[in-house]
């Protein structure tokens, strides 16, 4: 991790992979029903939030502000911490807080610095709350989402934690943890069972077998994978990173493209309009979060589409990490338009044209876009 943005992407990096074994952790306890009481709450918009997605925010908060110093961190996420600090929560705030101690205390398996003390739920709070920056086209920004696919998460299936650095307005680098990714494209769509692993006895399996890091640094030409450390593998940090590039599958016949699973999140009748106009002819496959695009950035499928309903705005958020990610593997991202994604805008994704569209190569992208053009008219977006 040379050059520009060396210590920045090093920071995130370890941030990411120590996001990733909180979320484990939490994943594994959601299994019980009477635990996942305690741990799933719903948002004003009914969407869900858990005390992963605190509990990743606090961590990756604390940690770059133990890193860079909270005066010089500026951090733009999506969760805050109104749920948490009414006098009713104390118990889910002190669930937070227990995770987050938990996951520092190992810290050194990530090449990271184990705090001296327990860190208090004032603390906790303060690291969640701090993450309150609005973004724009100017100066140095992180962006967080602690848990993308919150859904994907509870539900025991793929979900990401991303994070990103914007600098004057551009994603300069991107971290996506995965913490359900199969090495195994087929599983890609199975519906995964974490708490399986547990049972595994230690060393019966194969360290790239599920779970990884991807992360790229813009202008690099080049993306990377790790993989994630499993419960019980004693493996030295740093962990082995393998370079990733895009799919070379040009022929739509051929392609396979993911979309939400969700079909609140984006138009399905419309995106298989599409792809049967340019000659799509697989299956889509729906997985949920940013996974997409680390499916797209890994080779693993060829187009990603999302036509989110009309009023939607997207955050910035829910594409930072796995823009930036999929672009140095090779692959193109913009909005139906055929422009990039703005990111200077403030916390949502001004100005999108229509949906989003990310494909391994630009042979692809051009027929995608061509039948947006085509189909748009019909459609009843
Ligand atoms: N109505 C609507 N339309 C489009 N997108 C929405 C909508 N509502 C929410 N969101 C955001 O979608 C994020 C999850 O997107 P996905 O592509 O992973 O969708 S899906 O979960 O597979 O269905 C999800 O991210 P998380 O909240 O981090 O899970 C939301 O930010
Ligand atoms: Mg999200
Ligand atoms: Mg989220
Ligand atoms: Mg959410």
């Amino acid at each position: 991790m040379d050059g520009m943005y060396a210590q920045e992407l090093e920071v995130a990096v370890k941030a990411v992979h120590m996001a990733c074994s909180l979320c484990q952790r939490v994943q594994r306890r959601l299994v019980s029903a009477a635990a996942a009481e305690n741990h799933v709450l719903s948002k004003d918009d009914d969407s869900p939030v858990t005390i992963a997605d605190w509990g990743v925010q606090a961590i990756v908060s604390w940690l770059l502000s133990e890193s860079f110093g909270s005066q010089n961190v500026s951090i733009v996420a999506e969760e805050d911490i109104h749920a948490l600090s009414n006098s009713s929560s104390e118990k889910l705030l002190s669930s937070v807080v227990e995770i987050v101690n938990e996951c520092l205390d190992e810290a050194s398996k990530f090449g990271l610095q184990k705090p001296n003390k327990v860190i208090r739920s004032s603390e906790v709070l303060e690291a969640i709350g701090r993450c309150n920056a609005t973004g724009g086209p100017h100066g140095r920004f992180w962006v967080l989402d602690p848990v993308d696919g919150t859904l994907g998460f509870v539900r025991g299936n793929q979900y990401a934690v991303g994070l990103a650095l914007i600098e004057e307005g551009q994603v300069v680098i991107g971290v996506l943890g995965c913490p359900n990714y199969p090495l195994n494209k087929e599983l890609l769509s199975y519906h995964h069972q974490p708490y399986h692993n547990s049972k595994l006895p230690s060393g019966s399996y194969d360290l790239w077998e599920k779970g990884c890091v991807m992360f790229a640094r813009r202008g690099s030409r080049k993306a990377w994978m790790q993989p994630l450390a499993h419960q019980d593998m004693q493996v030295e940090w740093p962990y082995e990173a393998k370079l990733i590039s895009v799919s070379s599958v040009h022929d739509p016949a051929m392609a396979t493209f993911c979309e939400p699973v969700e079909k609140a999140n984006s138009n399905q009748s419309f995106t298989a309009e599409l792809a049967h106009t340019v000659g799509l002819r697989k299956q889509p496959l729906r997985v949920y979060s940013m996974v997409k695009y680390a499916a797209i950035a890994r080779g693993d499928a060829e187009v990603f589409m999302k036509f989110a309903r009309c009023g939607y705005k997207e955050k910035i958020w829910d594409h930072a990490a796995g823009v930036v990610i999929v672009h140095e593997a090779g692959g193109v991202v913009t909005d139906a338009g055929g422009r990039p994604l703005d990111f200077s805008r403030g916390i949502f994704l001004e100005g999108l044209d229509r949906g989003i569209v990310v494909c391994c190569g630009s042979i692809l992208h051009e027929k995608i876009i061509g039948a947006v053009y085509a189909s748009w008219d019909s459609s009843n977006l």
